[in-house]
């Protein structure tokens, strides 16, 4: 589902790699998780996949398609949820995701429909007409996911996903997760929460300055270091490559 090949990608004037030729392989049918220390480049990566930075060097394909010579086919292919749920304060939350069903030429009933069953989900279909300044963080980041899902995407890319959602939005969203990629889809996100990972994840990478260090399950990464947890595994790593 993703292919990245060789991709580097370095910021400012300095040209500080963010990232350093990373390859990594994502299938369709898994959870994939991506974790890494505060500025590994897991947001960069994610920013590249999406389409938000231009690549330095390598390639990105989704689906088949390269995100240099199809970004609009690959957008349309993803669904994503950034790290930081600011969005349009002076709109309601109906008129924010009128707007992105908009952008993704949903029609009437379509919307109608999904945008519903999604914001019964996340328990938030009483608060749609209120504008989204009025919202606390948790309910703004449910509102990005709807807005994110509702278009129903092949592949989530989620960064933080679970930041700032209460224990039942989460445990909806892990569900929900678990369901898309079981129906052959895929879906792709960063997180610090070590357990949250171990629990859902297919196979996981970990990136450290701008480097994959490791890449699989979480049981073949904990046999091959003899480690009892991942948060363990994660730290001797973090610590030692
Ligand atoms: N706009 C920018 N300008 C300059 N440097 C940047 C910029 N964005 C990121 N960086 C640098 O690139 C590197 C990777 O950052 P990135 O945000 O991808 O890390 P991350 O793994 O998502 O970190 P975190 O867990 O803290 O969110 C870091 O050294 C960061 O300081």
């Amino acid at each position: 589902m993703i292919r990245i090949q060789n991709l580097s990608k370095s910021y400012g004037k300095n040209k500080i790699k963010a990232l350093d030729g990373i390859n990594l392989e994502v299938k369709k049918g898994e959870i994939f998780g991506f974790l890494g220390p505060n500025g590994a480049g897991k947001t960069t990566t994610i920013k590249l996949i999406t389409g938000i930075l231009k690549m330095d060097e390598g390639n990105i394909f989704v689906n088949g398609m390269s995100i240099k010579d199809n970004p609009i086919e690959v957008k349309k292919q993803i669904g994503f949820v950034p790290d930081n749920p600011e969005i349009f304060n002076r709109l309601t939350g109906i008129e924010y995701l009128n707007f992105i069903a908009d952008v993704y030429e949903m029609g009437k009933e379509e919307r109608k429909t999904n945008i519903l069953k999604l914001s019964k989900e996340f328990e938030i279909e009483d608060v749609l007409g209120e504008s989204i300044g009025s919202y606390s963080h948790g309910m703004k980041q449910k509102l990005v996911l709807i807005g994110a899902l509702m278009h129903k995407p092949p592949l989530w890319i989620l960064d933080e996903p679970m930041v700032g959602l209460d224990p039942k939005a989460a445990f909806t969203l892990k569900n929900m997760m678990r369901e898309h990629a079981d129906k052959g889809n895929t879906v792709f996100f960063s997180t610090h929460v070590l357990e949250v990972a171990e629990k859902i994840c297919d196979r996981i990478a970990i990136i450290k300055g701008g480097k994959i260090i490791t890449v699989g399950t979480v049981e073949e990464l904990k046999n091959k270091k003899h480690e009892e947890s991942l948060e363990k595994l994660f730290l001797e790593l973090i610590e030692n490559e």
